[in-house]
């Protein structure tokens, strides 16, 4: 496995791009396959799940194409609804596909999906909102078969505001017959980047954005051209890689009306932000003070995709900090790694008890998980001495490039190839 070496202990500067959003591509490409026509999406990033997501498409005999930023799908060849067990469980997002499936082809076949190992993940929500729509849910085994002859809008209420069982039911809502309210929704930039998708192939969907969407079903939709937002999370790990490393770095592509809770608690650490029309400079002098407490919890709250990054900037600062994971009870496995870097940070179930150090020191530390990788990568980047970062295929789920994203920025930063094994028997 590839591993990335980092020579740390320079400030970053310059100006980067922020690449398109991860977590608005993978629903936004389940959705594609159900638009009678083909369909253009520009600003989709190269990450490891994006082809995993385009693999299940193909194999569901969809043609689909990534040409640089570009990807087009064509889902006229749609043959089966079987999702392969092996392909469900590389990540979490392959539950995307069920609703758009049932909607289109009447059923579907999956089994429980993958992903990092933050917490339970149960798919319950999901399961009981196409159940609300119609559908009917056997279970054999490890194989869940979900089949509608009809799917009917209805007034579904979410317990939690799940994003991916938000987005899963509007996808299966759009071609339901009649009217479907769901509330106690989801609020996150990526649900109304869904939204407005599904509206540009002719769904009527409203509301995205508040907690209340409502989706009047429509009998067909069309192909269309659309393009996928910034990703928030790669802005905001930059945004605090920046800070952390104690320097001056403008993000072009990137809105900062999706980042206000961090920009909030990054000023409150005293960096210093600027933002205008898709811009936003972050300027580090000195050292960043502790903020007493940081709480993640559903958009527009702190997310908990950036937990694990904010937590390097406060090992790093003035004080004591609290941390409070409310999402995902196995989202602190990076603290352990920190540690090792010389972070003094004790975990009392889900709160973290941070308390500043004037250095991180690099050395040998494993990627647990997406973001606990990028934690890693910016403790690297500030750390005095090299670290390697091993397991890093994790990091590649989530950020185009990481290595070429940072040397851009001035780090010292390379990713080194594994060596293919060598296969005796043939030589
Ligand atoms: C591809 C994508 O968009 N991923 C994001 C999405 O994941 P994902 O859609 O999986 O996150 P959810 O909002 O669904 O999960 C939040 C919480 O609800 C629980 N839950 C969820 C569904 C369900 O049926 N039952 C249930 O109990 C989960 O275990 C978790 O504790 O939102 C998370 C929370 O912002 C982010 O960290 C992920 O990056
Ligand atoms: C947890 C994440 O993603 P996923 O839901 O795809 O596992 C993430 O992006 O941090």
């Amino acid at each position: 496995m590839d591993k990335l070496v980092i020579e740390g202990g320079k400030p970053l500067s310059g100006t980067i791009r922020i690449h398109g959003a991860k977590n608005a591509a993978l629903p936004i490409l389940a959705a594609a396959i159900l638009a009678d026509g083909a369909v253009e999406l520009h600003n989709v990033p190269q990450l490891l799940d994006i082809e995993v997501m385009l693999d299940i498409l193909r194999g569901l005999g969809c043609r689909a194409s990534h040409d640089g930023y570009t990807v087009v799908i064509d889902s006229s060849g749609l043959r089966t609804s079987h999702i392969p067990e092996d392909l469900m469980r590389q990540m979490r997002s392959s539950i995307f596909l069920m609703g758009p499936l049932l909607a289109k082809y009447r059923e579907v076949h999956i089994y429980q999906p993958g992903g990092c190992a933050i917490g339970e993940r149960k798919i319950d929500l999901h399961l009981r909102g196409l159940q609300a729509l119609g559908a009917k849910i056997e279970q054999k085994g490890n194989l869940m078969t979900c089949r509608a002859d009809q799917l009917v809008g209805s007034a579904i209420h979410l317990d939690f505001p799940s994003v991916g069982a938000t987005e899963n039911i509007m996808m299966a809502a759009v071609l339901a017959e009649g009217k479907t309210v769901l509330s106690n929704a989801a609020r996150e930039p990526e649900i109304v980047d869904l939204q407005n998708f599904l509206n540009r192939m002719g769904a009527k969907v409203s509301g995205a954005g508040s907690d209340t969407i409502t989706i009047e079903g429509v009998n067909n939709l069309r192909g269309t051209q659309y393009e996928v937002i910034p990703d928030r999370i790669v802005a905001g790990t930059l945004m605090i890689a920046a800070a952390a490393t104690r320097g001056a770095v403008t993000l072009t592509n990137a809105y900062s009306e999706h980042l206000v809770s961090l920009i909030h608690i990054l000023r409150r650490a005293g960096v210093q932000i600027a933002t205008s029309n898709g811009i936003i400079n972050v300027t580090s002098f000195g050292r960043p003070r502790a903020v007493d407490r940081v709480v993640t919890s559903p958009y527009p709250a702190f997310p908990t995709d950036l937990q694990s990054q904010l937590m390097v900037l406060l090992t790093l600062s003035d004080g004591v900090s609290v941390v409070k994971e409310t999402i995902f009870e196995g989202r602190f496995k990076h603290v352990d790694e920190l540690s090792r870097m010389g972070a003094d940070i004790r975990v009392d179930l889900s709160s973290a008890i941070v308390r500043g150090v004037n250095k991180l020191y690099g050395t040998t530390v494993e990627a647990t998980d997406l973001r606990a990788g990028a934690a890693l990568v910016i403790a690297g980047l500030a750390a005095e001495g090299p670290t390697v970062i091993e397991r890093i295929h994790h990091i590649d789920r989530g950020y185009d490039g990481i290595e070429n994203m940072f040397t851009r920025l001035g780090a010292r930063i390379k990713r080194i190839a594994a060596v293919p094994k060598l296969d005796m028997a043939n030589g």
